[in-house]
């Protein structure tokens, strides 16, 4: 019988500062609560709506509320994290202390899938800390290739926590004891695929490039690409990028008429550059537009939002020539 690694195992084995190490396995056990959450839904209470909104004017779940005090008070109980920042809290949260480490958190990415029991998940990203001072927002401003380690668990079929932090892509699923135990040691995106996710109904919104990107694919085999495409929308991206990870395709988010003025809808800070880090390290192309790596993309604000348009590599450069 195959036997699969604990998660413990695998991170003492891995090349980074022990503190880092102490913040990755905070999150990881944090999320083995939140999945016994989700997946008690209404018996635990988890479903419906808190009845307040969040900084971006969104109507919250209670489990957006309930999954962002678990994350919060978890990480503000871990001895190298220095302040966290989330995309349910209007401005980052000090811990008190000073150097380790910075986290960001989508804490309950998907929310409009919790009521239907669809896949939901949990993003995060890390960044090192100021030495010898209290952190401020302007120390998460710093960009996406500053992140030491980046992931997300995917609360679906089956749960799983997929990570770098070194070179690598990991993937871990969840046991029925819950322990994390190593089941994909090293995803790679394929560099073609047949297979894109866009919010289609949000067709008539989309600038001119976009529109020909789809429409050149939604044509097939007897269309200027010459392939039939397949799509794909979860309305959670930790699922559809879990999908490409697995199997390859391409993301968009791209920006829209709806709402000119801002570049995208997703967030920077904790869905656009975790997931862009991991898509990277994984063989992929992680852009806003095709061609502006997400990665190079520095934030002025906490809450900025950033067009995504990311995946397999080849497809991604389709993405930038339409
Ligand atoms: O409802 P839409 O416009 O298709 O948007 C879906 C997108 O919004 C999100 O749900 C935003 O995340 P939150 O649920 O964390 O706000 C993404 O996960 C998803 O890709
Ligand atoms: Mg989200
Ligand atoms: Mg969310």
């Amino acid at each position: 019988m195959t036997t699969f690694a604990p998660f413990s195992d695998w991170l003492a084995g891995q090349e980074a500062p022990e503190a880092l190490k102490t913040v990755v396995a905070a999150v990881a056990e944090e999320c083995v609560a939140i999945s016994r959450v989700v997946s008690l839904g209404a018996l635990a209470g988890a479903l419906g709506v808190a009845g307040s909104v969040n900084v971006q004017d969104e109507e919250q779940k209670k489990l957006d509320v309930m999954t962002n005090d678990m994350l919060t008070d978890r990480l503000k109980g871990c001895a190298a994290v220095a302040a966290v920042g989330s995309e349910e809290m209007d401005l980052i949260e000090p811990t008190g202390r000073q150097g380790g480490y910075l986290v960001t958190f989508d804490p309950l990415d998907g929310s409009s899938n919790i009521d239907i029991n669809a896949p939901v998940g949990t993003i995060f990203s890390i960044l090192p800390a100021p030495e010898g001072r209290a952190p401020a927002e302007a120390d998460f401003l710093i960009g996406g290739r500053h992140q030491v380690s980046a992931g997300y668990a995917v609360y679906g079929a089956q749960t799983m926590l997929v990570l770098t932090i070194n070179e690598g892509v990991t993937g871990f699923t969840l046991d029925d004891q819950g322990q994390w135990r190593l089941t994909h040691p090293d995803i790679r995106v394929p560099a073609d695929t047949k297979e894109f996710a866009i919010n289609m109904s949000n067709r008539r919104h989309w600038a001119e490039p976009v529109r020909r990107y789809i429409d050149a694919a939604l044509a097939g085999k007897t269309g200027p690409r010459a392939k039939d495409f397949n799509m794909r929308w979860v309305a959670a991206m930790v699922a559809d990028v879990h999908r490409i990870l697995m199997r390859g395709g391409v993301f968009l988010y791209p920006w829209d008429q709806r709402e000119p003025d801002r570049p995208g809808k997703l967030r920077l800070l904790y869905e656009g550059a975790p997931m862009a880090l991991l898509i990277e390290r994984a063989g992929g192309k992680a852009t806003t537009d095709g061609t502006q790596p997400i990665l190079d993309v520095v934030p002025t604000r906490l809450h900025d939002r950033v067009a995504v348009a990311l995946g397999s590599a080849n497809e991604v450069d389709a993405i930038a020539a339409a």
